[in-house]
């Protein structure tokens, strides 16, 4: 069976080759595995909580409607919680909608939130329906959003896939085409360019990158051979994070406490500002893992 569902989670199994697969956990619609020919490509704490008691460490677990934690006290979102509700919600399997390649639908609207949760955006006023699309395909995996203004109202949010990717040890990996892009580094509270040439791995890292083209991929490198490409559609900014030491031994829910070494977050989204939706549109963003490719080097000077 190439889709199985149980009371917690969706499998997907690619038709042709049963060592590749995905597991979404429907609490957050959390994609928490991807194997790709038996290789597990997503990193997920041993200590994750999946019993929809937590967001999940690990994963994908997705952004929506704020990043971060609003700043701004007449901000309509600014009551909720870090990272908004979306990875906090039971999301409802809507089914198959291809075979080839194998695609399933999640849906969450404001009736599947918690109530109190709920309230905390603009008091309850905005209705949406969030329909999340995951593609199992031979060598990459896509997770796409569409977000639907279902109100009479407009409204605005942010969106980002928290993406944990596992890699064999973040000290051993670059990440390109990063340079020149605009950046805002969370840890320093300060703006600037990129300038190194690929990135690397020594500390705490949690920078906000922006307004980068949607044809400027990024790639994890590993000893000059590519392990992952991220692509991405119509989510300009991406979020890249490492704990490092002392903040995962700040977070109960991450485990081992030396895991930091083997995932890195390369996060596509829409954080550095909102989108605007007005009542009755709808908005679209995707990402697309893909196992391994050729390096190809990008300017994000235009
Ligand atoms: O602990 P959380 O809420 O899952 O957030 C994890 C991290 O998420 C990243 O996207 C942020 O840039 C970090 O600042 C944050 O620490």
């Amino acid at each position: 069976m190439p889709v199985e569902e149980t009371e917690t989670k969706v499998i997907l199994t690619h038709p042709a080759d049963e060592s590749t697969s995905l597991t979404i956990l429907k609490h957050g619609a959390t994609v928490i595995s991807w194997k790709y020919k038996g290789q597990e490509k997503l990193w997920l704490s041993d200590a994750a909580k999946l019993d929809g008691s937590k967001p999940v460490r690990g994963g994908i677990p997705l952004v929506f409607p704020i990043f971060g934690k609003s700043k701004d006290e007449k901000h309509p979102a600014f009551k909720l919680p870090q990272h908004g509700f979306a990875r906090n919600s039971p999301w409802e399997l809507l089914g198959q909608t291809t075979e080839n390649p194998l695609t399933v639908q999640l849906g969450l609207g404001p009736e599947q939130v918690d109530p109190e949760l709920y309230k905390l955006w603009d008091d309850g006023k905005n209705d949406f329906t969030l329909i999340l699309s995951v593609t199992l395909g031979d060598d990459y995996l896509t997770t796409g959003i569409e977000v639907e203004n279902t109100g009479s109202n407009d409204f605005e949010f942010n969106w980002l896939f928290h993406t944990y990717l596992r890699i064999p040890d973040v000290t051993d990996v670059v990440v390109n085409n990063f340079t020149d892009a605009k950046c805002y580094d969370q840890l320093i509270g300060e703006n600037y360019f990129e300038k190194s040439p690929m990135i690397s791995f020594t500390e705490e890292f949690d920078r906000i990158y922006k307004e980068i083209d949607s044809k400027v991929i990024f790639q994890v490198v590993e000893f000059g051979k590519v392990l992952t490409t991220v692509e991405r559609d119509n989510l300009p900014d991406a979020v890249v994070w490492n704990p490092w030491i002392k903040k995962s031994e700040g977070m109960a829910d991450f485990e081992p406490k030396d895991g930091y070494l083997k995932m890195l977050c390369i996060e596509p989204g829409h954080v550095n500002s909102f989108v605007h939706l007005k009542a009755g549109e709808k908005w679209n963003g995707k990402q697309t893992l893909r196992n391994g490719g050729e390096i190809k080097v990008q300017t994000n000077i235009y």
